[in-house]
């Protein structure tokens, strides 16, 4: 039945280890049903954690605080491991990067397949069977691929058959951590595709965690900009990508590998200047300050939470600014 209140609702959402370091800085977001939202930041902003702390899945040595409530589940901060271990695979299921370590080394995929789906429903083996290789039919695993182990499959049909395997029981909720960086370029936009159409069938919600702002553009509806295990931006993809409001997705977009254009200009430029800063590192002000061209007095000195402007939030002092867009990053002659 169709409802207005989230699949998923994150408030306040934070991941710390030891020693004052933390990854995930106060996150708060909604995942509404159907909907495809994408994690994206760079390297160590903190989307596999958050991603992770969605399931429950984060390491044992992490203490994660604020609330994760999946509808009609309730809290999964803190919640119990049996509670957990009786969502997984039925109503929130996980796509890693490292397909091998989502499969048993010693087991069929078909078999491991059939399993899942005996777990979660009483069907005989038979039938569990079947639904097991209609599921990796539709990835485009062929029966015959079906008996093969996971080591004997190539890494896309490996990653597909996984992708298979988080869909089969039809979950509410799918979280994927960059479930194409382990393959070659030309699988990747293949495992994207196959994700999407697996999706839309099964009508699964999706958490994308990625690099790739075109796979962004390419997949997502909602994107969130992480930084430094705090908020960015977050709304709408299109008017996200196409005009930034806060300088770091800005950044962000003018670093894009060659072949993304940069809006406006012919010149690229290969990354933000700069080192984001280390977990157990506080700036007083906006995280990304010391590598932002507009930062001023208060960006240094006043943390900016995020604010509804139009279509989305944006957690910066100038999210007006005239200068605003990829162009503030491009290299002086
Ligand atoms: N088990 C851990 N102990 C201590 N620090 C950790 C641990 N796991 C992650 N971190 C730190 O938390 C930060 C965020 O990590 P996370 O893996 O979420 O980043 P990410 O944005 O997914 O990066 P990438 O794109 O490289 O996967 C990083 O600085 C990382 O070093």
């Amino acid at each position: 039945m169709p409802t207005d209140t989230p699949l998923l609702s994150v408030r306040d959402l934070s991941v710390s280890f030891g020693g004052g370091a933390d990854a995930v800085r106060g996150l708060s977001f909604d995942v509404h049903d159907g909907q495809v939202l994408a994690l994206v930041g760079e390297s160590g902003a903190g989307k596999s954690l958050t991603a992770r702390a969605l399931l429950g899945l984060t390491p044992r040595e992490a203490r994660v605080t604020g609330s994760v409530r999946l509808r009609d589940a309730g809290e999964l901060v803190g919640a119990q491991r049996g509670v957990l271990g009786a969502l997984w695979g039925r109503r929130i299921a996980f796509v890693p990067q490292d397909s091998l370590s989502a499969l048993s080394p010693v087991h069929p995929v078909g078999d491991q397949l059939a399993a899942a789906v005996r777990s979660v429903r009483g069907l005989s083996r038979r039938d569990a069977r079947a639904r097991a290789a209609e599921a990796l039919d539709r990835v485009g695993v062929p029966a015959a691929r079906a008996r093969a182990h996971p080591h004997e499959l190539s890494g896309g049909m490996r990653q597909r058959a996984v992708i298979a395997m988080a869909m089969v029981n039809e979950p509410d909720l799918v979280v994927a951590d960059e479930p194409t960086t382990a393959l070659d370029p030309e699988l990747r936009a293949q495992v994207l595709r196959v994700l999407g159409e697996q999706r839309e069938t099964t009508g699964a919600t999706l958490v994308l965690v990625t690099h790739d702002l075109e796979a962004v553009a390419d997949h997502a509806d909602r994107v969130l900009v992480l930084y430094a295990g705090r908020h960015m931006e977050s709304g709408p993809v299109k008017p996200v990508l196409a005009q930034p409001r806060s300088p770091y997705t800005a950044g962000l977009l003018a670093s894009l590998p060659p072949a993304g254009p940069v809006p406006g200009r012919g010149r690229r430029l290969p990354a933000i200047g700069g080192t984001p800063p280390a977990p157990g590192d506080h700036p007083a002000g906006c995280a990304f300050a010391p590598r932002c061209p507009l930062a001023d007095e208060p960006c240094r000195t006043r943390r900016p939470d995020p604010v509804p402007a139009a279509d989305r939030d944006v957690s910066c002092h100038h999210p007006e600014h005239p200068l605003l867009g990829p162009e503030l990053f491009l290299e002086t002659p």
